[in-house]
């Protein structure tokens, strides 16, 4: 893959606000032709719309990350309207917080689904077409709740990313000549710094 962003097509999941629309904004701005998905439509077109009025180029797609084939769908729309992908950023995510003994098994399973399974199904539907392209980069949000368990409270959220981290390693691994792997370890401090990473 050639070196910066300008022109790239970037898909970012969990677009419609957070560190998923900053990150589609300033993408844009430096160039990228950006895709932003996630479940509420009118959030993700109030980001297209500042995007397009500061003279960038963005779409947006309904996606809910936990339906395997509609993961698919999207991506196969982005590459009939733009072309190509050459970057996701699985970053769609969930942190309820409560105590396990709570045993809120719905938040589990939800934090497993969107966190875990979302992200999977983001790399099952964009790293075929990076392999036969020769080229493309898989990002993924984990968390400092990926290297230290953020307990009491995030338990389970950290479960979800030490398992994001753990994949994006062996991803890297398995794929790493061909496809760029990074997986990112935020903490409520890196909304900025993510304007120094990308
Ligand atoms: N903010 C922080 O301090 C940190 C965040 N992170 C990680 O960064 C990522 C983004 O976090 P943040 O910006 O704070 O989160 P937000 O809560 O602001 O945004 C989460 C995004 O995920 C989307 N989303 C949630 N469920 C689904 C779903 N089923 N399908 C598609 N999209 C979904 C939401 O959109 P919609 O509801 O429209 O579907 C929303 O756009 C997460 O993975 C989080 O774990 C990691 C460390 C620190
Ligand atoms: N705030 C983060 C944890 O410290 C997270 O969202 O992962």
């Amino acid at each position: 893959m050639t070196k910066g962003i300008k022109g790239k097509v970037v898909l970012i999941t969990g677009g419609s606000t957070g560190i998923g629309a900053e990150t589609a904004r300033l993408l844009a701005e430096r160039g990228a032709k950006v895709a932003i998905a996630a479940r509420r439509k009118d959030r993700l077109d109030e980001v297209v719309a500042d995007i397009a009025s500061s003279g960038g180029t963005a779409r947006s797609y309904a996606l809910d990350v936990t339906d395997k084939s509609a993961v698919q769908s999207v991506v196969a729309a982005i590459i009939a309207d733009f072309g190509r992908l050459d970057v996701l950023i699985n970053n769609a995510g969930l942190m309820p917080i409560r105590p396990m003994a709570e045993v809120n098994t719905d938040e589990w399973d939800q934090m497993i689904d969107v966190n875990l399974k979302g992200t999977l199904y983001g790399i099952a539907a964009a790293l075929p077409g990076f392999l036969e392209q020769g080229s493309g980069h898989i990002i993924n949000l984990s968390s400092v709740a990926g290297i230290k368990v953020f307990a009491p409270g995030g338990t389970v959220y950290s479960g979800t990313k030490f398992a994001v981290s753990a994949i994006s390693e062996g991803l890297r691994h398995e794929v790493g000549e061909k496809v760029r792997v990074t997986s990112i370890d935020a903490d409520f401090s890196h909304l900025r710094q993510f304007r120094v990473i990308l």
